[in-house]
């Protein structure tokens, strides 16, 4: 037998949970697991095994990409049949739990990072993301929200959570599409300002201001975090956009944000978090969110009481996130002939893949989504219970 075959045969040997077939690039089939096959497994052709040995997640998920691996039933189940094996999974990808390398995120990269992502056109994310465009976890408050009236919940959720009062400041750090800020400005009256690296995202919550007569409530800029001066605000909300900082700047975020609010201000912050200090998976880091880094709900405490927050409220919103994502990628599936004409085949998987598997992880507890409510000094005039923010 061919050595590489045995190679294959040990690494799927034990790694699923369910049972599932691998059909080798020279025809033979194996099973894996006794019973009915859950899905199976094509490897069109080697993938060197130097390759699968220094990085598994990498070497997979560029197989997946470029064809050489295709998988027949769900690229979700392949991966929470791997999730819900940890013990295995840990042992045959060790390179897995290796941290992840020191990223240094200044201002400039953080800007470059930032355009890979979402300059890819508002077309593109139109096809997929609901109405609003709107790029986080929705908040599904009944199982038949559909997903703009679940995206609208969480930005109602969210500014109830603040507390707002009429002509206060609020500064929404990394926008996106502008709908909080918005929303913000119509419903309480505030002056809000959204900031983003994103030239597209620019100019769509420009447009929206003037169409929707706000210039005198709403104002984007294209900036940093760091970059806001000689301004204070008393409301800082921030909703995906933590996972851009990297951890080596988790400090400058919270010390950014302290050093913008008022005292007494709050802020709330919606992030994804993990649960171990790898912070990311290697292939998502190279392909999708480079420079990114999942934070784990101690780091963000350590780093809320070291910059002397007080905080008021952490809310968990994982099963939220499943939801979204199985949205996002049912949509994205059902506009594959429109996307088809501007993305290319291994831009379709490398989506596909980013989708579906952040759908898995979130279903399996490696991600989670948090938001977490923290006042700039003690805070005395927020209401007494969270009823404030449900009736
Ligand atoms: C996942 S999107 C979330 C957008 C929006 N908050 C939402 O919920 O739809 C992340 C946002 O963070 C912004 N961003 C990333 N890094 C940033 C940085 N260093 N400074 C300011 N904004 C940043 C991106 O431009 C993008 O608008």
């Amino acid at each position: 037998m061919n050595v590489d075959k045995l190679f294959y045969e040990n690494l799927f040997e034990g790694l699923f949970s369910d049972p599932c077939q691998v059909e080798f690039w020279d025809g033979d089939i194996n099973q894996f697991g006794e019973g009915d096959t859950k899905f199976r497994i094509i490897l069109r052709e080697p993938i060197p095994k130097s390759e699968i040995i220094g990085d598994s997640s990498l070497a997979f998920g560029e197989a997946y990409m470029q064809d050489k691996l295709e998988i027949e039933g769900s690229v979700r189940e392949v991966i929470e049949s791997l999730y819900k094996n940890q013990e295995s999974f840990l042992h045959k990808n060790p390179s897995y739990l290796k941290l992840v390398k020191f990223i240094s995120n200044g201002v400039r990269k953080s800007k470059e990072n930032a355009q890979y992502h979402y300059d890819i056109g508002n077309d593109f994310y139109r096809l997929w993301l609901d109405d609003t465009l709107t790029y986080s976890c929705a908040y599904f408050k009944s199982p038949e929200d559909n997903l703009l009236q679940a995206q609208k919940n969480k930005v109602d959720h969210i500014l109830r959570k603040l507390n707002l009062q009429k002509e206060q400041r609020l500064l929404d750090i990394g926008c996106g599409w502008g709908e909080l800020i918005l929303t913000a400005a119509q419903k309480y009256h505030v002056k809000a300002l959204g900031i983003t690296h994103s030239q597209e995202q620019y100019e769509h919550v420009r447009s929206r201001i003037e169409h929707e007569h706000l210039k005198d409530w709403v104002d984007v800029q294209l900036l940093d975090y760091r970059e806001i001066k000689n301004q204070v605000f008393d409301r800082i909300v921030s909703v995906g956009m933590l996972e851009h900082v990297g951890k080596e700047h988790l400090g400058e975020y919270f010390a950014t944000v302290q050093k913008l609010l008022v005292d007494g201000g709050i802020s709330l912050l919606h992030s994804i978090t993990g649960r171990d200090e790898k912070g990311t998976n290697s292939w998502i880091n190279k392909y999708i969110f480079p420079g990114g880094y999942i934070p784990m709900v101690s780091e963000l405490i350590r780093q809320m009481e070291s910059h002397d927050f007080y905080l008021l409220d952490v809310e968990s919103l994982r099963s939220h996130y499943t939801r979204t994502l199985e949205h996002w990628a049912q949509n994205f599936e059902q506009a594959l002939p429109l996307i088809r004409e501007s993305k290319d085949e291994s831009f379709i998987r490398m989506w596909r893949l980013y989708l579906q598997s952040s759908a898995a992880s979130f279903n399996c507890g490696n991600l989670d989504l948090h938001q977490f409510l923290f006042s700039k000094g003690p805070n005395n005039h927020l209401p007494w219970t969270r009823d404030y923010i449900y009736n």
